[in-house]
């Protein structure tokens, strides 16, 4: 049932027509003696828009295929272990033999169905940040919260990166003047969310995942520093965190350097946890104190704070470890306050770059493995750059991991 709306000229439905007026609500009154109520100024316009819009051919990575490798599962696909998810690629009819309904790597195509739709909102943060976009209901850690479409368009034609995600191959997602909810989401330098870049049916896509469980009412943000390319622009940075880096195009200021003490109880027993003092186990501590024996106690734990960091290490090169890095956007083999040392992530990624496109290899497993074997490159820094380039190439991978050095 439709009814009038003088606004649009036409016969619209009630809730099409409520919900244009929505933003256009005026602000309470304020009692006297209050402090007015704050003005919302109304959203600007852009066009919606559900999916990215492309105006013209572009060269997107290839089609994956059974021929490339498919993921493998059996029964089920697990977002944790399909080695399509962890390669950042969305399985399709191509490249997943699961029944679609069993398979939890199809986040982009399920948003699309509006399966995500009622998850956030675009609110009035502030007159520092203007609009943002808040969470509806408890979101939790690991879940698809929005794609972030728009125009997909060469990066040389891009006059403002205000709304911009980049892709490879001088690309980019620009929502300046069409895209949808996710083109309202703040930068913060201690973000809830990651934006990753994901291939789906053979085109990039950005998709912005939750980092951590998200609060109802709580504002959604991620890292600009991450995938929204280079900008001139260096704006002030209102997110409010103790890490705040001041300007929102930066990366957020390292936290504190720990002492090794500090570092060893965070490590007890290789594990990221906060315990002190554990008994039992090669990485236990002694207690801190004054005296002479306290003073040796200390030189033994700085010893066994070594040990435990060089087996906290050799963890973190682990498989699973690949993974869960993998899906939080933190190169694999770094910790995430290494992370932030771009120039090291950049010379890999750009080594990467060159590697994965060299045509020589593609079909050939073994050139891939020499190569590798040559450039010495860390077992599974590979592996997470190819997933960061958004680049699908399993069979190959699996193929070079079998490599010596990687075992
Ligand atoms: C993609 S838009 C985000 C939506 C925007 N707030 C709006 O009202 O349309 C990016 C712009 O929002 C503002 N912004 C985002 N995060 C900010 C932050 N942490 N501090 C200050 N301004 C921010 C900056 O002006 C930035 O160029």
């Amino acid at each position: 049932m439709g009814i009038w709306c003088k606004k649009q000229g036409a016969c619209r439905p009630f809730a099409a027509c409520i919900k244009k007026r929505l933003h256009k609500r005026r602000p309470p009154l304020s009692r006297p003696g209050e402090d007015p109520a704050p003005e919302v100024p109304d959203l600007p316009p852009y066009e919606r828009l559900w999916h990215n819009r492309c105006r013209r051919e572009v060269l997107l990575a290839p089609e994956p295929s059974q021929s490339l490798g498919a993921c493998a599962c059996t029964g089920c696909c697990k977002l944790e272990s399909c080695l399509n998810a962890v390669m950042l690629v969305e399985c399709g009819p191509h490249c997943c033999g699961v029944e679609e309904a069993e398979c939890e790597n199809r986040q982009f195509s399920r948003a699309q169905l509006g399966d995500y739709e009622d998850l956030a909102e675009v609110f009035w943060t502030g007159p520092l940040k203007g609009f943002g976009l808040r969470a509806r209901r408890t979101i939790p850690n690991g879940h698809f919260v929005a794609e972030y479409v728009g125009d997909i368009v060469s990066q040389e034609r891009i006059s403002n990166w205000q709304y911009v995600m980049s892709l490879p191959h001088g690309l980019a997602i620009d929502a300046s003047k069409a895209g949808g909810p996710a083109r309202f989401i703040n930068h913060s330098c201690e973000p809830n969310c990651v934006a990753q870049r994901w291939q789906v049916a053979g085109r990039y896509r950005v998709g912005v995942f939750a980092a951590r469980e998200i609060q109802a009412e709580e504002e959604i943000t991620f890292s600009y520093s991450n995938l929204r390319g280079q900008s001139s622009s260096s704006d002030a940075c209102h997110c409010g965190s103790p890490l705040c880096s001041g300007r929102i195009w930066q990366p957020p200021r390292k936290a504190p350097k720990k002492t090794a003490k500090v570092k060893a109880a965070d490590t007890a027993s290789c594990k990221p946890t906060k315990k002190r003092r554990q008994r039992g186990g090669t990485c236990d501590l002694a207690p801190p104190g004054n005296s002479k024996a306290s003073e040796a106690a200390d030189v033994e734990n700085d010893a066994e704070a070594q040990q435990v960091e060089d087996c906290n290490q050799e963890a973190t090169s682990r498989i699973a470890e690949d993974v869960r890095q993998a899906q939080v956007g933190i190169p694999v083999g770094k910790t995430v306050e290494a992370h932030w040392e771009q120039h090291d992530w950049e010379l890999s990624e750009k080594f990467c770059e060159a590697f994965f496109s060299n045509a020589a290899w593609q079909n050939s497993p073994k050139e891939a493995r020499q190569m590798l074997e040559q450039q010495q490159l860390p077992c599974g820094r590979e592996l997470a750059a190819a997933s960061a380039l958004g680049l699908y190439l399993p069979s190959a991978l699996l193929s070079a991991r079998e490599s010596p050095q990687c075992r």
